[in-house]
């Protein structure tokens, strides 16, 4: 049974396109990254895949049923933005809600609040909330039933690094212990930290990148003499570039000891040497055309 199957799901707003035949398997549990530019489509991806809205063609299958079989909605969960929440409703009042939904003991409710740390803001209503008081809430929402698969739009929105370090290690630990989170964000570095696999959507499609394959390695060195490294480097066919306080280097077929050694050998003095992996951001750059 695949955790999530599409095939040839297709969208369209009036004469817009946004979902153009696509198809996908995920097989493995783990996190999957949804990239893309504002508006092309990846809140749209996400309500259709959750029947939220009607696809206009396709099929989809959450853990094995259809989405618009009842048992789905037990087994997943969906966090949006915030406009589902209800001002005059406490952080108690939503959670509780979901657990009679689920016919869950109210006892879930302190050990989800617990889980994203909301505790201190539990009774009181929601319209007194910060920007992250509300993305913790939605995260403890989409946590109440335990489900297997959680699509996530921008759950990162507003949060201060206390927060997404939090939230990151929710996320990283669901993950670990076999939940599928298919995860919407614009924050390409946050991505980089908790998974290699992303879904860039691009008209109407998705490409699906192992980022392990795209990531490119370059070492930055600052050298007592940059101008004469280069020059020596360029000889023995490494790739550099100058940077404003040093060079760059991209490795080939040459080790890292075959680059020092080379700069060594001159006498040049390496006062200080950084590895630079180049993540997702690069890839959204050339896929996007930024
Ligand atoms: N109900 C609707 N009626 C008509 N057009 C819509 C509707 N909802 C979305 N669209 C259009 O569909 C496109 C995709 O919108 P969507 O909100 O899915 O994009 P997104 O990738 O989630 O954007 P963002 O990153 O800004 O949240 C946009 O051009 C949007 O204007």
């Amino acid at each position: 049974m695949s955790i999530l199957s599409i095939s040839n799901l297709s969208k369209s707003y009036k004469k817009q396109k946004v979902l153009n035949r696509i198809s996908l398997t995920i097989d493995t549990p783990g996190i999957w990254a949804l990239v893309g530019p504002n508006g092309v489509g990846k809140t749209t991806f996400l309500n259709v895949l959750t029947n939220l809205i009607p696809a206009d063609s396709g099929d989809v299958e959450l853990l094995g049923n259809s989405n618009k079989s009842f048992q789905v909605f037990k087994e997943i969960a969906y966090l949006q933005d915030n406009t589902i929440l209800f001002d005059y409703l406490t952080g108690y009042d939503h959670l509780k809600y979901l657990c009679d939904i689920h016919k869950l003991s109210k006892k879930r409710v302190p050990e989800v609040a617990g889980y994203v740390g909301m505790e201190n803001y539990l009774k009181k209503t929601v319209g007194s909330y910060s920007l992250g008081m509300k993305q913790h809430l939605l995260l403890a929402m989409a946590m109440v039933n335990k489900p297997k698969l959680i699509f996530l739009d921008e759950p990162l929105n507003g949060l201060d690094p206390t927060s997404a370090i939090l939230i990151r290690k929710i996320l990283l630990e669901l993950a670990e212990q076999g939940t599928t989170i298919i995860l919407s964000s614009h924050n390409l570095a946050e991505i980089d930290r908790v998974t290699k696999r992303i879904l860039f959507l691009k008209n109407g499609k998705l490409i699906e990148v192992d980022m392990n394959d795209h990531e490119l390695v370059n070492y930055h060195l600052v050298l007592s003499e940059p101008s004469k490294a280069i020059t020596i480097l360029n000889e023995k066919g490494f790739q550099v570039e100058e940077l404003d306080n040093g060079i760059k280097v991209r490795l080939q077929n040459q080790s890292l000891n075959n680059l020092i050694d080379s700069i060594k050998e001159h006498a040049i003095e390496i006062v200080d040497i950084q590895k630079v992996i180049s993540g997702s951001e690069k890839l959204y750059e050339s896929l996007y055309e930024v």
